[in-house]
């Protein structure tokens, strides 16, 4: 199967191709520094490399494809196989240089056909492929999908029988074994020794053709869905040197790729890269009242009304929240069930088969319900609570629109909700840092939304991308900019007021501070406000995503609090010159309301020692 660079480069577009003709480029180049050896010969064969170079891009641009020993069963099996008719962009360049035995990582938009990348070779390959997936849900949902076009496929897992794991083990070394792709959990490859042994004999027995690691951002600790057992991959390209690997992922930033790229001993991969925008679906945020939970009637009357018939996903904060929310969308007259990582198999699977073939309408469903999973027809994915960074967005909305149809992905976004996740990710490499970003993508009302999601993916963007694919797009100017300097010293002021007290409070604690609720004595001592409790928690997130607030963990064997502090911006406040600007939907906050709600009290009034104080005012 291997072909020599001339072959190589002459054959496959991209990549190959340049470093064949660059190669060639510097060798003519050299040649014509060496000016005092020139002969006739030299400037000769300098010349033939710029034709050759000409006729070879010709070639490369009017015949991408140009014939590879499998080209003619790759097309037939993109079309008999797998039903479709053309490649879409970057396919055919990655299954090329796979099959010519490169290492590989590719990194293209949810939903864009990276498994094909895998699926396709495996079918036009000897022997089998392994395929390393993190999750049993992504596992069953290709297996379903190959069963359906008659490609035989296999999985081993936590939950496979004994029996049909002994006859994978069996058939992995047998050349009539009918299996092309191989679905194993990373968890396998770490803890079982028989099938690393198993492995190694396909591998001397030349049957094992492809190593794909799917979802590879996981191997890396910075990137957002860490696995440890994905660390230990290494161990396939040690043992397996002359297979090649192909690591795909959606969500991989380029350091990110770097520490993929060692974990998994690959030297000296070829990196294919797509843009991250996918500009079928819409971007939305809406904002959630925390006194209420108003959200779940309003995703009920989208889902009867915008979406009526049509399949999505919503997603939640906890298992405790799948449950409670599918509930509630039932008791609605929504056809929904809950999928989490606490169900027992058979019920995940059964509710992803119902799922799959629209015997149910929503799923309810925490991450255990993410990465992977492919529906062509989801119209919409709708977040009932955040998600804890920009990559666990793209990577869950990303669900949406996979038939290249138009869909919608929905944030709504909850002051509490922020908290409730930044208590669960406290322990997580940088958590605090993404979930910020995240904050930072809902609370945003003047930058595009693809435009926050290009900046994290390190991709220039330019607003003309989005085509009013965004609310803030379609919104146009429609926000303003309000000072809220006096506001953030009254904030200031009451966290500073509780920490003289030794006293923690909590963002619910400072917002209804702030919203003069609580004790009277306490109210006489700050300046309370009388905004609406959205704009006071949409100040209070300003002012923790500016720096001038900061969060205060504390922890106990059952639980994290979290608590506000002052941030390192804080004492700039004291700087009389010192503003602090926020920008809000008109129909948000009111320029002239801010700048006139503050209810001056601050009596004087005689104090009582620290702790009775403390008792009295919190
Ligand atoms: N060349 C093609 N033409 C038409 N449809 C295609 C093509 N290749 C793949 N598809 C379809 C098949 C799937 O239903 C859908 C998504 O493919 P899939 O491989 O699951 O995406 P992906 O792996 O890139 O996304 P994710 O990052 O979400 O896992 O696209
Ligand atoms: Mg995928
Ligand atoms: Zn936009």
């Amino acid at each position: 199967m291997s072909t020599g660079p001339f072959v190589a480069g002459l054959k496959c577009s991209g990549n190959v191709f340049w470093g064949f003709s660059s190669f060639a480029w510097q060798r003519g180049t050299l040649q014509l520094i060496a000016i005092n050896l020139i002969t006739l010969h030299n400037i000769l064969e300098y010349m033939l490399n710029i034709l050759l170079y000409c006729i070879l891009t010709c070639l490369n641009v009017f015949f991408p494809n140009l014939d590879f020993s499998w080209s003619t069963e790759l097309e037939q099996n993109l079309k008999d196989v797998f039903q479709l008719s053309t490649f879409r962009p970057l396919q055919l360049k990655a299954i090329n240089l796979s099959m010519s035995g490169k290492d590989l990582f590719l990194v293209m938009p949810t939903g864009r056909g990276k498994s094909l990348c895998y699926q396709l070779p495996a079918v036009c390959s000897e022997g089998f492929t392994l395929v390393v997936t993190p999750l049993v849900s992504l596992m069953e949902d290709q297996l379903m999908y190959l069963k359906s076009i008659d490609v035989e496929a296999v999985s081993l897992n936590a939950s496979s029988s004994k029996e049909h794991a002994k006859m994978v083990l069996a058939e992995m070394t047998d050349s009539k074994a009918p299996f092309k792709l191989l679905y194993v959990t990373p968890e396998k490859i770490a803890k079982s020794k028989l099938l690393m042994s198993r492995l190694e004999k396909a591998y001397n027995a030349g049957r094992l053709s492809r190593i794909a690691v799917d979802e590879v951002h996981c191997c890396s600790q910075w990137g957002h869905d860490f696995r440890p057992d994905y660390k230990l991959l290494g161990i396939l390209k040690r043992q397996f040197p002359k297979v090649p690997l192909l690591g795909l992922t959606a969500t991989a930033t380029g350091s990110v790729l770097k520490d993929c790229q060692k974990i998994l001993c690959v030297p000296e991969p070829i990196t294919l890269t797509a843009s991250f925008n996918r500009t079928n679906l819409y971007y939305e945020v809406r904002l959630k009242d925390s006194n209420s939970d108003d959200s779940v009637s309003d995703i009920s009357a989208l889902i009867k009304e915008r979406y009526k018939d049509q399949s999505g996903i919503v997603y939640v904060f906890s298992q405790k929240d799948a449950e409670t929310v599918s509930a509630d969308l039932q008791g609605k007259g929504v056809n929904a069930s809950p999928y989490h990582a606490n169900m027992n198999p058979e019920d995940k699977s059964q509710v992803h088969r119902k799922w799959a073939t629209n015997k149910i309408q929503v799923v309810v469903a925490t991450v255990a319900f993410g990465m992977g999973i492919d529906k062509a027809d989801v119209r919409f994915v709708i977040h009932h609570t955040i998600s804890k960074s920009i990559e666990n967005y793209y990577q869950e909305s990303g669900r949406a629109g996979r038939d290249d149809k138009p869909a919608d992905c929905i944030v709504y976004f909850g002051f509490n909700d922020i908290f409730r996740i930044s208590t669960m990710v406290v322990m997580e490499n940088v958590g605090q840092q993404k979930l910020l970003t995240m904050v930072d993508y809902c609370q945003n009302v003047d930058r595009c939304r693809r435009s926050v999601i290009a900046v994290h993916f390190d991709e220039v963007w330019d607003d003309e991308g989005c085509n009013e694919m965004c609310d803030v797009c379609r919104h146009g100017n429609d926000y303003i900019t309000v000072d809220i300097t006096q506001h953030a010293k009254d904030v200031v002021q009451i966290v500073e007021l509780a920490g003289s007290l030794d006293e923690k409070l909590t963002p619910l604690k400072v917002t209804e501070a702030w919203m003069g609720k609580g004790p009277a004595k306490r109210r006489k001592m700050i300046q309370t406000t009388t905004l609406s409790r959205l704009e006071v928690e949409a100040i209070i997130t300003s002012l923790l995503l500016q720096g001038y607030l900061s969060e205060d963990f504390s922890f106990t064997p059952y639980t994290t609090y979290f608590y506000l502090k002052l941030g390192g911006k804080a004492p700039l406040l004291k700087n009389q010159s010192h503003s602090i600007t926020m920008k809000m939907r008109r129909t948000g906050l009111d320029a002239n309301t801010v700048s006139t709600t503050q209810q001056t009290v601050q009596e004087s009034f005689s104090v009582p020692g620290k702790d009775q104080r403390r008792k009295e005012i919190w």
